[in-house]
């Protein structure tokens, strides 16, 4: 049986992610793991996974940092790791990606409560979250004046719903959660409040990793593909010139990110990330790799994996 690792409990986005990736088949054995590190470090050290699906981007409030963070460490900070001159080549690559729709709700225990009669509310949630409800949080205050409202970061947002059902009562205070209707319906919780995130059409896209086997399938369609690299920072221009490359090559972006990194006495460092439209036929994949190859100071090729038709959505 093939076992996919997520960030869990059940009822999170990312389990919703792993059943769209795999067609919600009951042939896959969906794997709830604690933390976004912890989805890759299973899928490093435990060969009897074969995929982990982590969040790398919302569409209200940008990166999943925590991920983001998590490729940026294998490029810079892993000794043990095999290179080709400036490539850093992962034992990791994504084959996937996936969109989900993000429609988050105010979750409470008991039934239906005016928050306005209690002096405290606690709201737990994933951290990502609070960049996608921030008007709604601004109006519940405004509307409640004389309650304080406190934010209180959970591992992700069904672990938020499951901690409100283990916190002892205390007088005055009421312990809410902000996720979605699957995880207030998996727990048994009431739903105060639904849709609440300030843009409607909020999405979350995930990517899907397997451990690298060099027998990666390229399809004919439009493919991604993402790379990280570094540049020769002194050199001016140096960024211009490795994005240049691209475009000699007829290659189209499609994003473009950065992150920083320490390493040694130096601050001020970053990894950039870009993806790319790959389509096997038309370009000189050998030559264009070289060519980057040579401007950057590192460089790693995450996968190339087809894009998603709710990319258009
Ligand atoms: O907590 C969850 O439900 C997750 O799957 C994590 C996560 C994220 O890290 O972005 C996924 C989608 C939402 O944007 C909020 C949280």
């Amino acid at each position: 049986m093939i076992k996919a690792v997520y960030l869990g409990p059940p009822g999170t986005y990312s389990h919703q992610a792993a059943l769209q990736q795999f067609d919600y088949s009951n042939e896959v054995d969906y794997i709830p793991t604690s933390s976004i590190p912890e989805c890759i470090r299973k899928l490093e050290t435990d060969k009897s996974i074969d995929y982990s699906v982590i969040p790398l981007e919302n569409s209200t409030n940008g990166q999943v940092v925590f991920s983001y963070d998590l490729l940026r460490d294998r490029m810079v900070h892993e000794q043990d790791i095999s290179r080709k001159g400036s490539q850093v080549i992962p034992t990791l690559e994504i084959v996937g990606e996936q969109y989900v729709s993000i429609a988050h709700c105010l979750i409470a225990t008991g039934p239906k409560q005016v928050l306005g009669n209690f002096s405290k509310v606690k709201i737990y949630s994933h951290p990502q979250v609070w960049g996608q409800v921030n008007s709604y949080l601004q109006e519940l205050q405004s509307k409640f004046p004389g309650t304080t409202f406190e934010k209180i970061d959970s591992n992700s947002t069904s672990e938020a719903v499951r901690h409100i059902l283990k916190c002892e009562r205390q007088t005055g205070v009421i312990d809410v959660a902000i996720a979605g209707e699957v995880a207030a319906k998996l727990n048994q919780c009431s739903v105060i409040a639904s849709n609440i995130n300030d843009v409607k059409g909020n999405t979350t896209r995930f990517l899907i990793l397997q451990r690298r086997n060099n027998r990666q399938i390229v399809s004919k369609s439009l493919n991604v593909s993402l790379m990280t690299f570094t540049t020769k920072q002194d050199d001016p221009g140096s960024l211009v010139d490795v994005l240049t490359i691209l475009k000699t090559h007829g290659v189209n972006m499609c994003s473009i990110n950065s992150r920083p990194y320490n390493r040694g006495k130096q601050k001020w460092q970053y990894v950039f990330f870009v993806e790319y439209y790959y389509q096997k036929e038309g370009h000189n994949w050998d030559a264009f790799y070289k060519e980057l190859g040579d401007l950057c100071s590192e460089w790693c090729l995450w996968g190339i994996f087809p894009r998603n038709a709710n990319y258009y959505a």
